[in-house]
Order: structure tokens, then sequence, then C-alpha cells
């Protein structure tokens, strides 16, 4: 572990963020937050029990009418301010993001954290642009107008790949809209979460705008989708939990927003430019170890260039530097724990029975066998239908196959039951537009994967779940729209009276 950051003193009170404090959990469980480079403990902490979520869930409900009445302008400069503490606090967070992941330091700081930080400013400007129809009298005799209002206390769930955006992703439009917000993030990587909390706190926001318990799935996670006070579930995480989450949020009639898994086509038409593809496919398939949503993870390359494309990201995945995530060299830190670095072995070893592994397929020795990596993996011969091509690994481990005409790689493209994102690589105007209207996802890049920004939407379809985060539609997401229709006539009987009473008098 580093020493740099001290996180038992930190979190010295506890792991639970409510009203503005740390506090302990009061679960009868304590959880170990493990540095997955050394498989070292970093900190433990007690579990937040369902009290300790109903603290949070009531500070939020006391905390919403002040700052759901405070006004566009009051929120988006306390959003401005939480987004300088967070500028203020960028080393600490890159540093402990990286310490609970395993992410490459120069991941953390040149992306996790920026990103939130950018994202904290769009919210910030985006508080002060709320969207609706003209008003007018569109039946002649009332005024029609629209509100666009809070919803209430939100309850979100978390991943722990990128916790800090994630945090930022869920956080930031709903307090923007005037919600206040009870977030969980996954129990393994709770530390950057309290911190961007604690820093909202610092910034001036109230105390209970936000807050956070950290607990596990089964006992804080469900209580909190089903707390009859809260008034929108948004969730990220795996699509088998998220079809968990949907029943019991559904049960108290919530609105729901889900972001689940995503298993990433990247494809390759015979007239793209091969080195950028190569490149392009070993950073959407290793980014934070392949433990991302949108990574790329099959890779369908037209057959004149498919030898080659296989070729050049075997060499270039051998050029891969494994190593301590604060050394800003390491390219390639290790998985997010054992028994994920276990499950991601395991597809490997199930597919040498029906595809060949290229390269990787094993955790490297040495001094970095205590920690949770594993080799970049590249396989080929795998069929459409197999495990390695339909499921989620979330590892680094890309599938390459070869397809032949236009048709076939975009129907490939679609053949998964995920929707999340994709890639399309060709130098050809035509061939890139039919690939971004054809291939069923939330996000199509054309000769690149991976890149998002604040202003521009992240969102699934099918089995990659619905909503928006980031952007003017992840804020929409956390607003209801009010229709006010108001009579202008001041006249005891209206015309259209009549439609239901008749022409009698009374
Ligand atoms: N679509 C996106 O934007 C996006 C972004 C990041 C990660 N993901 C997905 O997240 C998954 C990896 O993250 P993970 O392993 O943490 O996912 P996960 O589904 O196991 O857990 C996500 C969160 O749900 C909680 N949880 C677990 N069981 C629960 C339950 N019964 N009720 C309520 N909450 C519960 C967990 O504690 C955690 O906080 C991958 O599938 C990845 O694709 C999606
Ligand atoms: C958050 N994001 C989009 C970078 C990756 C999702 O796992």
């Amino acid at each position: 572990m580093d020493q740099r950051f001290d996180v038992t003193e930190r979190f010295a009170d506890g792991a639970q963020y409510i009203a503005g404090r740390l506090r302990e959990g009061g679960s009868e469980g304590t959880h170990a937050v493990v540095d997955p480079a050394t498989g070292e403990q970093v900190f433990s902490y007690r579990l937040a029990g369902t009290a300790d979520v109903d603290a949070a869930v009531a500070a939020a409900e006391t905390a919403f009418p002040e700052w759901a009445g405070a006004t566009p302008g009051e929120r988006s400069d306390a959003m401005h301010r939480f987004a300088a503490a967070l500028t203020e606090r960028a080393d600490d967070l890159a540093h402990a993001e990286s310490l609970q992941c395993g992410k490459p330091i120069k991941l953390s700081a040149e992306f996790d954290v920026p990103g939130s930080i950018d994202n904290t400013a769009f919210f910030a400007g985006a508080a002060r642009h709320l969207e609706g129809k003209a008003a007018g009298e569109y039946s002649g005799d009332h005024t029609s107008y629209i509100r666009r209002e809070p919803i209430g206390v939100i309850g979100s769930i978390a991943p722990w790949n990128y916790p800090l955006q994630m945090a930022a992703w869920k956080v930031l439009p709903a307090i923007a809209a005037g919600n206040t917000i009870v977030l969980k993030p996954a129990e393994l990587t709770p530390l950057t979460s309290l911190m961007f909390a604690q820093a909202a706190t610092e910034a001036g926001l109230p105390d209970g705008v936000v807050n956070v318990v950290s607990g596990t799935g089964r006992e804080a996670g469900e209580r909190l989708v089903s707390h009859p006070g809260v008034a929108m579930t948004s969730f990220t995480g795996s699509t088998a939990v998220g079809k968990r989450v949907a029943e019991l949020a559904t049960a108290t009639v919530k609105r729901i927003h889900l972001e689940l898994g995503g298993k990433a086509p990247f494809v390759v038409f015979d007239d793209a430019d091969l080195a950028a593809a190569a490149h392009g496919a070993i950073a959407g398939a290793l980014i934070n170890t392949g433990q991302d949503c949108t990574a790329a993870t099959r890779a369908y390359v037209q057959r004149p260039l498919y030898d080659a494309f296989v070729a050049a990201v075997a060499d270039l995945m051998a050029t891969v530097r494994l190593g301590d995530p604060f050394d800003p060299h390491t390219d390639l830190g290790p998985l997010i724990s054992h028994a994920q670095r276990d499950r991601v072995a395991g597809f490997v070893e199930r597919a040498r029975g029906y595809a060949t592994v290229v390269t990787g397929g094993e955790a490297p020795g040495g001094d970095l066998a205590k920690g949770a990596y594993y080799r970049p993996t590249l396989i080929t011969g795998a069929p459409q239908d197999s495990e390695v091509v339909q499921s989620e690994i979330f590892g680094p481990v890309l599938v390459v196959l070869p397809f032949d005409s236009d048709d076939e790689g975009i129907a490939l493209a679609n053949d998964t039951p995920y929707g999340l994102a994709a890639s399309a690589w060709s130098r050809d105007v035509y061939r890139t537009g039919r690939a971004s209207r054809e291939i069923r996802a939330g996000c199509v890049w054309i000769n690149d994967h991976i890149p998002i920004i604040s202003e521009m939407p992240h969102g699934g379809v099918r089995a990659s779940g619905f909503g928006k985060d980031m952007s003017a539609y992840s804020f929409e997401e956390y607003t209801q729209v009010k229709h006010v229709m108001s009579d202008n006539t001041a006249v005891v009987r209206k015309d259209w009276h009549r439609t239901v009473f008749g022409d009698r008098q009374t």
C-alpha cells in the first residue's frame, strides 16, 4: 500500500456519510478494502445496515425543500464551488482511486478525476438551463405552461470499476435539478465516493443533499431501492442485478434509470487504417484492465485485413506494461480482485476448448504474482454463439472474428443481447454512416473507441438498460414535467362544460 494516503486516519469516523458527516455503519458485518495490486488490506469498515439507509434517506428528505427551493443560479454557484473543491483535492482523489481499484495512476489522474471535475462544472451550468415547451393559449381559453421540477430523494447504486466517475454521473445531474441523493457505492470501493460527498459539503452544499451509504447490495442496496421515501432509483451495474433492482423499484412505482452491462463490438471494414484500428483495439479493450462497460470486446475484421489485424494486435499486446499502479509508466494494473481475476481466467480456460488463445491467457509471475493481474489476452477462432463472444467478461480479453460482407459485419455486431457502445472503422463515410445507423447501441464511435465527453449522453439500449448519464439528457432524467393550465375567461359556465353537462341550465 502506498503510504502517502492514510485511509484509516481519513475515515476514522466510519464510511457512512449522512447529513454532512462521517459515521460508523450499523450493520453487524465489516468489509475490507483491499489493494488489488498487493492483496493487502487498505482499510476495514462497518457496513451500512438498513437503519443507516433509513437515516440517509431521512437526511435527504429533510434537505430536499431547501435545496429544491434554491434558485437554479444558487445551485449552480454551489456546484461551481464543488468543482473547485474537487480540483483542490485532485491528487488525493486520483491516489485513492488507484489504491482501491488498482487503476494505473495515469488513468486516475488523466481520465477519472479530470473527467469528474469537468462533469461537475458542466452540471453547474446545466442547473440554469431548464428546458420546456412554450407557454401559450393552446385551448384558446387557458394559458398552459410547463414546470420542470425535481423528483425528490434519488437512491443511486454504483459499481466498482469507475467509482468516482460513477458517483459523479449519479450525483451531479440529480442535485443540479434540485433533488437530494443517497448514493450506495460498491462495497469494494467506497473511498472516492465518500471524498466526493465530503467535497460537496466543504463547498457549501447543505447537509443531507449528498449522502453515501457504504454497504452490500443485498442489505443496503435492496433497502435503498425499496425505500418508500425514495422517488427514483438510478442504477449502474450488471444486467443480472439490474433486473432485480428493476423488480424492487417497480414494486414501489419508482422512476428507474438502468445503466447495465455491455459487450461492445469493434467493426473493422477492409478499407480501414489498419495501424489506427489495431492501436484503437488495444486502448479500447485494455482500458481499466478491460473492466469498462464500453470496452471493445469483439473485434469483427473484414477478411482482407483479418490476419494483419490479429498479428498487429498480438504484437502491441506484447508491449503493454503491467506493473505497480503507482508507477507512472504502468499501462495495465490488476483486476479489481483476485475473484474477478479468477472469473476472467475461467472464461479463457473454457475458451481453450473451442478457440485459440493467441497471446496472454495467464497471470504473470514474479513481483506481480501476489496481485490480481492477468495478461492482455487475444482469442481467435471462437464461434459467434460461444461464451467469450456473447458474455461480458470484464477483463483484458479481446476476441477477434472475421467477416466477409458489410451486411455480415453489421449483423454480427448486433448479435448479442447488449447495446451499450460500438465502433466502426473505415475511410468510407457511407460505410461508417451505415454502421452508425444500423448498429443497435447507445453510442457508435467512428474510427475511435472509448472517448466520452460531459456534453454528450452515455447510456444503452436492450440488455444494456435505458436512460442517459452525462449531458442535458441526463439532467432531464432527474426532473419531472408538470403541466399547469390556467383559465383566462373568468366565466362560470365555460363552453366545454356543455360537453359534460349538456345545454341544461343549473
Ligand atoms: N452501463 C454503464 O454505464 C456501466 C458503467 C459501469 C459498469 N457497468 C456494469 O457494471 C458491472 C460491473 O460492476 P459490478 O460487478 O459492481 O456490478 P454489480 O451489478 O454486481 O453491482 C453493482 C452495484 O449493485 C449493488 N448490488 C448488488 N446486488 C444488489 C441488489 N440485490 N440490490 C441492490 N443493489 C445491489 C452492488 O453492491 C454494487 O453497488 C458490469 O456489468 C458493467 O458493464 C455499466
Ligand atoms: C464510465 N465509463 C463509460 C468510462 C465506463 C463504464 O464502465
